[in-house]
């Protein structure tokens, strides 16, 4: 799928939103959006779901059956849970089952028969991220996914996420709490000034700090070059680069696919000699 040369505003003399944004997404990516509040990230979810069209440009090789779960589910409904669902399903043409399946994995089975406007925000949520899941989706857009989310179900989210990918999917996530931030081979991208910018796929403030730390040599690997292997005829560096425990596996799992050759230190913090430099968060 891609985004190619796309331009949005809101209205003929509305500020452009998105100009001349470019992105490649490939099958089974899990892409996390982010950016500074207002700068076009529910926009350009939007537009690859193909609930805004493009002023300018386009989106090229969409999968056909896209799931949507948006930042605030329209709750004000007169509908329950149950029949709502069902009714997706049915348009979706899924299979009924599924909206049982979803509302257990999504801890809100006990929900089924409310009426959508009772619910609570967190409830109301759920629903939403339920019918975007209903479908099967080829392209997953899911709008700050983990907002107002029980523990349980912030948990699951990531494996859900997981299995989309696993099986081709691509999933775009919206996430301002970072809570895919470990997920294994995430790539990131930031909106900011009408563009959409490929950012590394871990801590990209933290690693671009290291690069140019005294020790590291600008002629090897760069985070930049995430997905180019050092070849022979460049000079490597050797970065030391410090992560959180949780997304250590992750994170080395995905260089070394990426052809990086990694070494792991799990034990402690980095070595009290050479201390890391305090990165800019
Ligand atoms: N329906 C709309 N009509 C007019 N302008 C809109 C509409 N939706 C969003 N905008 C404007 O488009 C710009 C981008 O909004 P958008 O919601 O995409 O930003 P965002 O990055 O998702 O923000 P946040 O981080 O606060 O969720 C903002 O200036 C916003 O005011």
């Amino acid at each position: 799928m891609r985004v190619a040369n796309l331009s949005f505003r809101y209205g003929r003399r509305a500020p452009w939103v998105l100009s001349g944004a470019e992105l490649s997404l490939a099958e089974g990516d899990v892409v996390e959006v982010v950016g500074p509040n207002g700068t076009g990230k529910s926009t350009l979810l939007r537009l690859l779901a193909g609930l805004l069209r493009p002023v300018r440009g386009a989106i090229e090789d969409r999968p056909p059956v896209v799931g949507y779960a948006p930042e605030r589910f329209p709750a004000d409904q007169p509908f329950t849970v149950s029949s709502y669902l069902r009714h997706m399903a049915a348009v979706r043409r899924a299979d009924p089952a599924v909206v049982g399946e979803w509302s257990e994995r999504l801890g809100m089975a006990h929900l089924l028969d409310q009426r959508l406007p009772d619910l609570s925000k967190g409830s109301a949520h759920k629903v939403g991220l339920a019918q975007a899941l209903l479908c099967r989706p080829g392209l997953l857009i899911l709008d700050e996914p983990f907002a107002g989310l029980d523990t349980a179900t912030r948990a699951e989210l990531p494996r859900v996420v997981g299995e989309v990918s696993a099986r081709g999917g691509i999933v775009v996530v919206s996430d301002h709490q970072g809570d895919l931030r470990a997920f294994p081979g995430l790539r990131r991208c930031e909106v900011r000034d009408g563009a959409v910018r490929a950012l590394d796929s871990t801590d990209s403030t933290r690693v671009e700090t290291l690069v140019g730390s005294p020790g590291a040599s600008s002629g090897g690997a760069s985070p930049a070059g995430a997905g180019r292997a050092v070849s022979s005829t460049v000079r490597a560096a050797v970065l030391r680069v410090e992560v959180p425990a949780a997304e250590a596996t992750g994170l080395a799992d995905r260089l070394r696919a990426e052809g990086y050759r990694v070494d792991m230190d799990s034990g402690g913090p980095a070595n009290q000699d050479t201390p890391l430099p305090e990165a800019a968060e």
